[in-house]
């Protein structure tokens, strides 16, 4: 696996959670005077001020950015807050101008993150340079290639990452912005240890009603940090204004939220420890019995054999497909879950079955 820095470890003097606020534009030297004016007055500093320089937009004639003006604003951040500033970058042109001027923590948009000669331009933008790095998750939820984005990332050097999830392109669902995909970030923590994913609620909800939820979730899911969209005055922003917070708000919404803690290995607690042996045990006996169902499985399967029957028996797979979802769902468990099991079972017992068709002779006891 690779390793890589955790933001704790930037230099930046980072812990807990990171808390990543500022305006989804920078707009004018006023609103980001306003803005820092607001988090000092409502004593909402956070980790680190975002503030989109170049906006990428669905369709031309949209607000697509201040440009590089903008980043001299950021002088006025450094000013009032003496906190990181960070910023999204697009191509190598972007990178060039964030690193002139100083940014400390540059991102990767979801609508570059999809496109690997993008992310090679401006890892190759960035090749022996120190800055960390952020990975918003691809457009679609492809974990591969938010894996991939990193690793181009990574390969040039830089080692102080970290990913972002803002949600995914969903034509049909239209609860939200960028559906969330709760899966996506866990499996991305177990491919690449340590990777920490900070989660952005803003273009999940896409309105400032359902961040406080999504961003529960996320800390409930064991992410490590929230980027909110925060602006003095969110009704008049030049760009996503219904999902932008005022920093008053942006407090509220913090102390509402119940952040928890990953335990830390080294940490024994005798009442965990009693429910994981039991757990333990359970897995033992489930493992048991999955055994011992395959190995009928392949007696099953020796019977067809002799027989010239198929593997695959559409009459008895629909039988044993509704009855068990039914029982499970009777015993509280989901029918989502039962069925994925139910197809991950049936799919290995009749790889299992077909592969004996190919296989010589041999007697199964
Ligand atoms: C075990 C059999 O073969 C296949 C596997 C099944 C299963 O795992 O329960 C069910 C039907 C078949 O598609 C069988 O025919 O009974």
């Amino acid at each position: 696996m690779h390793n890589h820095l955790q933001i704790k470890d930037w230099g930046l003097g980072l812990s807990g959670h990171t808390i990543i606020a500022g305006p989804c534009s920078a707009e004018t030297p006023e609103q980001i005077e306003n803005i820092c004016q607001a988090m000092i007055k409502e004593k909402m500093i956070p980790s680190m001020f975002r503030a989109g320089i170049w906006k990428p937009r669905t369709r031309p004639g949209s607000f697509e950015g201040i440009g590089e003006e903008g980043l001299e604003w950021m002088e006025i951040v450094r000013h009032h807050l003496n906190i990181p500033i960070t910023t999204e970058v697009g191509n190598a042109a972007h990178v060039e101008l964030a690193l002139k001027h100083k940014v400390d923590v540059l991102w990767i948009g979801a609508r570059t993150t999809v496109n690997p000669f993008a992310v090679q331009e401006i890892a190759d933008a960035l090749q022996g340079v120190d800055i960390p790095v952020m990975v918003k998750n691809p457009m679609n939820p492809d974990l591969q290639l938010w894996i991939g984005a990193l690793e181009r990332l990574h390969s040039v050097g830089i080692h102080k990452l970290a990913a972002i999830h803002r949600g995914f392109s969903d034509a049909y669902d239209k609860r939200f912005r960028n559906k969330p995909n709760w899966s996506m970030p866990i499996h991305l923590k177990r491919e690449w240890k340590g990777m920490e994913v900070i989660n952005d609620p803003s273009h999940i909800v896409g309105n400032r009603a359902g961040i406080l939820e999504t961003s529960q979730r996320a800390i409930n899911f064991g992410l490590d940090g929230l980027m909110i969209e925060t602006h003095h005055d969110p009704d008049k922003a030049w760009s996503d204004a219904k999902q932008q917070v005022t920093p008053a708000q942006l407090r509220d919404i913090l102390a509402a939220i119940d952040f928890k803690d990953t335990l830390q290995e080294e940490q024994p607690d005798q009442k965990l420890n009693d429910l994981r042996q039991a757990v333990d045990h359970l897995d033992d006996q489930l493992l048991d019995l999955l055994q011992e169902r395959f190995s009928i499985i392949d007696q099953i399967g020796h019977y067809k054999r002799e027989n010239h029957l198929t593997v695959f028996q559409p009459g008895r797979w629909k039988e044993v497909m509704e009855s068990r979802t039914q029982k499970g769902v009777d015993k509280n468990l989901s029918q989502k879950f039962m069925k994925e099991l139910l197809y991950t079972i049936h799919e290995e017992s009749v790889k299992r079955q077909e592969k004996q068709l190919r296989e010589p002779a041999k007697v199964i006891k």
